[in-house]
């Protein structure tokens, strides 16, 4: 095990940002954090790379109970860069505090330039870069002394939909070689990348598993109806009824008690009622993802 946090929790005064975080990640393991605005990502991912100290909970890693700094990259969500300074020189200057020789300090330099892409730019001052480059510096600058665990604060979430790619596509490169955590608020970044998510809402976790566990999550079946008649009253009248939301005065979507589908359509024709619609609803990864994040 890389790295294990068990009932991390991180208070704000009276406010409970994140509440008894329990997460296991193994070597070249690539979570998400998922989460809405304010659900406590960027806390949590602030106490594991060592910025931030948890009010309560237990952080052990590779066995040992301090962070070693020194084998976690961390990628902030608003990263600060010297805007007089070329994108070379932030290397140097971050790169300092690594403990590698210049020498290989420069190596390692021209190789995570190159990895990022911005091989061309080094020598221009990063005041004049775009946001993306800006993130593929900040980037290489968390994967300068070879981290067994990078930790990206939504590092994809301020980028176009091609600096987006660009991102996911390095990220996809370098989890053979290291373990990465990254927070962000939509699902689709994670499904491009990682197996595994941790869904945090109001500083909890709602859910944590693969995201294959996640699609087959919800197995019972949800109907979609849609008649002539108005519906809520019907609905609310039958106790086969477990769940339902109306998706218009005419249409709603059910799941049943114990009941099958025919008992709800021959109830339908029993009352008369056109039916328009009535079919089985395909639960996607996003569907499952809002049930637990509105449960
Ligand atoms: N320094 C702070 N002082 C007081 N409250 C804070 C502080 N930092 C964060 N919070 C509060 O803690 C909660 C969690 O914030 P956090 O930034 O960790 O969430 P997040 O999931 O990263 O949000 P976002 O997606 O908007 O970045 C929020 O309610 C936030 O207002």
């Amino acid at each position: 095990m890389l790295l294990s946090v068990e009932k991390l929790s991180k208070k704000y005064k009276n406010h409970l940002a994140v509440n008894e975080l329990t997460l296991n990640i193994e070597d070249r393991q690539c979570i998400a954090l998922l989460g809405p605005n304010g659900s406590g990502k960027t806390t949590t991912l602030s106490m594991l790379s060592g910025l931030l100290t948890p009010t309560s909970g237990k952080i052990v890693f590779q066995g040992r109970t301090s962070i070693d700094r020194q084998e976690i990259g961390f990628l902030p969500q608003y990263p600060a860069f010297f805007s007089w300074m070329t994108a070379t020189e932030y290397l140097h200057f971050a790169g300092k505090l690594s403990h590698l020789t210049k020498r290989e300090l420069q190596k390692k330099i021209n190789e995570m330039l190159s990895f990022v892409g911005l091989e061309d730019a080094k020598n221009k001052k990063i005041g004049g870069f775009s946001g993306g480059m800006k993130q593929r510096l900040g980037l290489a600058q968390a994967m300068l002394h070879d981290p067994k665990l990078l930790i990206l604060d939504e590092p994809v979430s301020a980028l176009d939909p091609s600096g987006r790619r660009d991102v996911l596509n390095m990220m996809m490169e370098l989890k053979n070689k290291m373990a990465i955590l990254f927070s962000t608020h939509v699902l689709h970044d994670a499904e491009q990348v990682c197996d595994h998510i941790v869904m945090l809402k109001d500083g909890t976790v709602r859910w944590a598993g693969t995201l294959d566990a996640l699609r087959k999550r919800n197995t019972e079946e949800t109907f979609i109806l849609s008649t002539e008649e108005k519906l809520e009253n019907w609905i609310k009248s039958k106790e086969y009824i477990k769940e339902f939301i109306l998706t218009s005065e005419t249409s709603a979507e059910i799941k049943l008690i114990d009941a099958s589908r025919n008992h709800l359509l021959e109830d339908c024709i029993k009352n008369n009622m056109t039916i328009n619609r009535f079919e089985v609803k395909n639960h996607t990864l996003e569907d499952a993802y809002m049930e637990v994040v509105n449960q």
